[in-house]
């Protein structure tokens, strides 16, 4: 919670070393600041467990009433500093069942604005994936919990914790009577987790209105490799895949029906047996091939890249990567796609056995895609493949495979001045926040001497 507070507060204090403001990123206005943090810390963890409470899960349209709740939590907290909200209308979605329901709005905020400085937008979600205490949680997901020192609830660091960081960045400022160094916006939405719904046309709609004195987004939705600060240039894209195989009517008894007709999930497990081999390879033909080449320029990147994989290995638990070298690891996880199996509807998950045969089962994927894929092809290159194997199985069952989701990946110019600027507000906002460490340090060490 104290890393993302101070992330805000570097990059606040990064930007103003860059804008002609009064507000500097010296020690005097770093002392007020690290003070009222510290003395409001337990009121601000407080806060991310209320926020973490809330069940704002996008992925259920029956929980959207929870989203909007925590959407108006965090208008609320605006409008006590000041700021002025705005809940945009984002349209509707037809749900499975043929139901059209509004979306969650997208909150829109700013504060009083000075000409003279530059103006930054901040971007964050306040919805969650779903998260059950069966899914291997050690802690209730809804309840943030501390273990060791680290706080555990959903939502707490993707992306709430981020969310309220910038606020109480903000209520740090005010509270301590410091000038803001820039004008602040703040563009939050609650249907992130299943793929933005509404947010694109938005901001198209809203460009010459409501962005048009934007100099500069924050996403701080994104996680460090290390425990460096990180800036992040590029995300890859998103098609999440559900299978459906559909055989009889109603489940059926093994001990009755057993061998005497395909079932459903045989069917299933070869469909997305034939997705990925155990090198981490996807199968699927063509996919790989519109995969941007890597250029020396691009590899040189990696090399100066912190990230220790024996710490990771061990932190994670994980004793063996697909990649033997540091570079590799993280070109898979960042420029190369990846297929990852979700789950499966349908199929018995729960402790204990059960001798049921499901009637129908839907797999479900994702395939996170890199430039120059294009979801489109991708999804139609998943869909024929699948057919394929099906057919070749010469099931009696059908087969569906529909799409969400769809996001294309990006990937910024590092060279871009926003980022020569990212860089460097980093590096100013880290060497302010040591020099007052030292600062500190040394006074309490001249104070105890002279008791
Ligand atoms: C489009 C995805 C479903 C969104 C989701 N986003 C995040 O995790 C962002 N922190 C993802 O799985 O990438």
């Amino acid at each position: 919670m104290a890393g993302f507070l101070l992330a805000a507060i570097m990059i606040l204090l990064g930007s103003s070393s860059s804008s002609s403001s009064s507000s500097s990123g010296s020690s005097a206005v770093l002392e007020p600041l690290f003070q009222y943090i510290h003395g409001h810390q337990n009121e601000f963890v407080q806060r991310l467990g209320e926020w973490v409470a809330i069940q704002s899960d996008s992925s259920d349209p029956a929980m959207w009433r929870e989203v909007k709740r925590l959407l108006n939590v965090t208008a609320q907290k605006i409008q006590e500093m000041g700021g002025r909200v705005e809940f945009a209308d984002v349209g509707t979605q037809q749900l499975a069942s043929g139901e059209t329901v509004a979306l969650p709005p997208v909150l829109l905020a700013d504060f009083e604005r000075d000409a003279r400085k530059p103006t930054l937008c901040i971007y964050g979600h306040v919805d969650v994936q779903p998260a059950k205490k069966e899914d291997g949680w050690v802690t209730d997901p809804y309840n943030l919990t501390e273990v060791n020192g680290n706080l555990y609830g959903r939502g707490a660091t993707d992306n709430k914790g981020p969310v309220l960081a910038w606020l109480h960045a903000v209520e740090a400022y005010q509270a301590t009577k410091q000038e803001l160094p820039v004008n602040l916006k703040f563009i939050i939405e609650g249907m992130e987790e299943t793929g933005s719904d509404g947010l694109e046309e938005l901001t198209r709609q809203r460009n010459e209105s409501f962005f048009s004195d934007v100099d500069y987004i924050v996403i701080s939705d994104n996680v460090w490799v290390s425990r460096r600060p990180a800036l992040t240039y590029g995300t890859r894209g998103s098609t999440y895949f559900f299978v459906e195989v559909k055989g009889v009517n109603q489940d059926l008894h093994s001990g009755v029906w057993g061998g005497c007709y395909q079932e459903p999930m045989s069917d299933l497990i070869a469909l997305l047996d034939s997705l990925i081999d155990h090198s981490g390879k996807i199968l699927v033909p063509g996919l790989n091939e519109a995969v941007a080449p890597l250029t020396e320029e691009e590899r040189k990147l990696y090399e100066n890249i912190h990230f220790d994989v024996e710490e990771v290995k061990k932190e994670m638990g994980i004793n063996h990567f697909l990649q033997d070298t540091k570079e590799g690891i993280l070109m898979a996880r960042w420029r190369y796609p990846s297929l990852s199996i979700h789950g499966i509807e349908g199929a018995f998950s729960d402790p204990g056995s059960k001798t049921v045969i499901p009637r129908r089962v839907i797999g479900k994927f994702s395939i996170r895609q890199v430039p120059n894929m294009e979801p489109a092809v991708v999804e139609r290159q998943v869909k024929e493949h699948l057919q394929q194997v099906f057919t070749k199985r010469k099931s009696p069952n059908s087969l569906a495979v529909t799409t969400t989701v769809g996001a294309k990946p990006w990937v910024a110019d590092l060279k871009d001045p926003q980022y020569v600027a990212g860089r460097k507000a980093v590096k100013a906002g880290l060497r302010n926040f040591i020099v007052t460490i030292i600062i500190n340090l040394l006074i309490s060490v001249f104070i105890s001497t002279t008791k």
